[in-house]
């Protein structure tokens, strides 16, 4: 069985409606251990970078396991997330690339663009995304290694 997920979600003031109805999937379905929302909230404006490095920080140090973060475009909020030493955040719109975002790459993070995709697409892929599971006995444990050895 699937190890359930400690999630930290964020977003901005353009990806409030999504992560606000991803927040609620995830805990709706069970799906997860446990949910911290970093905002922003309805009348919130903090700009992506901002909320991407605490959800980031917070994926570094161990507090949760992953991160769903929603932005306009879903760009921004990964490059800032980026940032943080050990975190792999990606964006993808797409099933196949959510399923390899974990199974090649072992990125915690996963952001995605509320001007993007439609909203059961998204809910879709956070769904799906929770179900899969890095193999660190797989042959992509040695390129996401080859990855991290270039951090400085
Ligand atoms: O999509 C965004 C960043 O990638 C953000 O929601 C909007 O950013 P802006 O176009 O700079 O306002």
């Amino acid at each position: 069985m699937t190890k359930k997920l400690r999630i930290v979600v964020g977003c901005d003031d353009a990806g409030f409606e999504y992560k606000e109805a991803l927040k609620k999937d995830l805990a709706a379905h069970g799906l997860v251990a446990g949910i911290v929302d970093v905002g922003v909230g309805a009348d919130g404006h903090t700009a992506y970078p901002h909320i991407a490095v605490e959800a980031a920080r917070m994926v570094a140090d161990g507090t949760a396991d992953r991160a769903l973060l929603v932005c306009g475009t879903g760009l921004g909020v990964a490059i800032a997330a980026n940032k943080v030493k050990g975190v792999r955040a990606v964006t993808a719109h797409d099933s196949f690339s959510v399923e390899r975002s974990v199974l090649s790459n072992n990125a915690q993070i996963l952001c995605m663009g509320q001007r993007v995709i439609g909203l059961e697409l998204a809910r879709r892929l956070a769904r799906e995304w929770v179900g899969y599971t890095f193999d660190e006995g797989s042959a992509s444990a040695d390129k996401v290694a080859a990855i991290c050895g270039y951090e400085g």
